[in-house]
């Protein structure tokens, strides 16, 4: 990984798969657990950042349990065991309203494809009963402006170990993207990617570090 000398480092990772993931379904808020794999994931990502000399001070997580137990196991790799953990649940996956638990195949078959696009990438329509990208930034990006960008802006490396919507709302506000650019922004599990930012909080470095590859494909 390239340095920028005197950065601030402020890495954002997807938790490894989920139960969800690997069923295909819409998981959003329910509290499904990482698959073995996910395990494995999580475990070479942080054999990863060990290699590369990444260490964090802080590591955030959302209140469901695909993030902690990602977040747990790679700081089992890490050189430097993190100084704090932070729980919250303005770092969640947006919520899928009506199509939680719902097979996403099965979905494009019953709604059409165009529109399940719409339901996950779009940025401000919402699925029934659930959240836009729109409604995440709303909660997301408060708490990234006051709880993360602070430590990350004082030179204490931070993780935040989160869901795809809740990543894809963060690139939002790092990088400055508008809802157009947004709508193909993905992140794969356990895809990361490290930021180094300047002191007024402009990126000076940014590298997307591919999730391992460990059996089968990403989803
Ligand atoms: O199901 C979900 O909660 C999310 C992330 O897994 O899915 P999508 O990528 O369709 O927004």
């Amino acid at each position: 990984m390239t340095r920028v000398p005197d950065s601030r480092v402020l890495v954002l990772l997807r938790h490894g798969e989920s139960q969800g993931n690997a069923r295909n379904v819409f998981t959003g808020w329910m509290d499904l657990g990482l698959t073995p794999k996910g395990e494995n994931e999580a475990h070479a990502v942080g054999r990863n950042f060990r290699q590369e000399g990444l260490s964090f001070r802080h590591v955030f997580v959302s209140a469901l349990g695909r993030t902690m137990e990602t977040a747990r196991l790679l700081a089992s790799e890490l050189e430097r065991v993190p100084d704090d953990f932070y729980v919250s649940a303005a770092l969640n996956e947006r919520d899928y309203g009506q199509l939680a638990g719902l097979n996403k195949d099965e979905a494009r078959q019953r709604w059409g494809d165009e529109q399940v696009r719409v339901w996950r990438r779009s940025y401000a329509t919402a699925p029934p009963s659930g959240e836009s990208l729109r409604d995440v930034v709303a909660r997301v990006v408060p708490y990234y402006l006051r709880s993360i960008l602070p430590l990350v802006l004082r030179g204490q490396e931070t993780l935040v170990v989160s869901h795809g919507n809740v990543l894809r709302a963060l690139t939002m506000a790092i990088e400055g993207y508008g809802p157009n650019e947004i709508e193909t922004v993905e992140y794969a599990p356990a895809e990361a990617v490290v930021y180094r930012l300047h002191a007024d909080a402009t990126i000076g470095g940014e590298e997307r570090v591919a999730p391992p590859v460990i059996d089968g494909a990403n989803r």
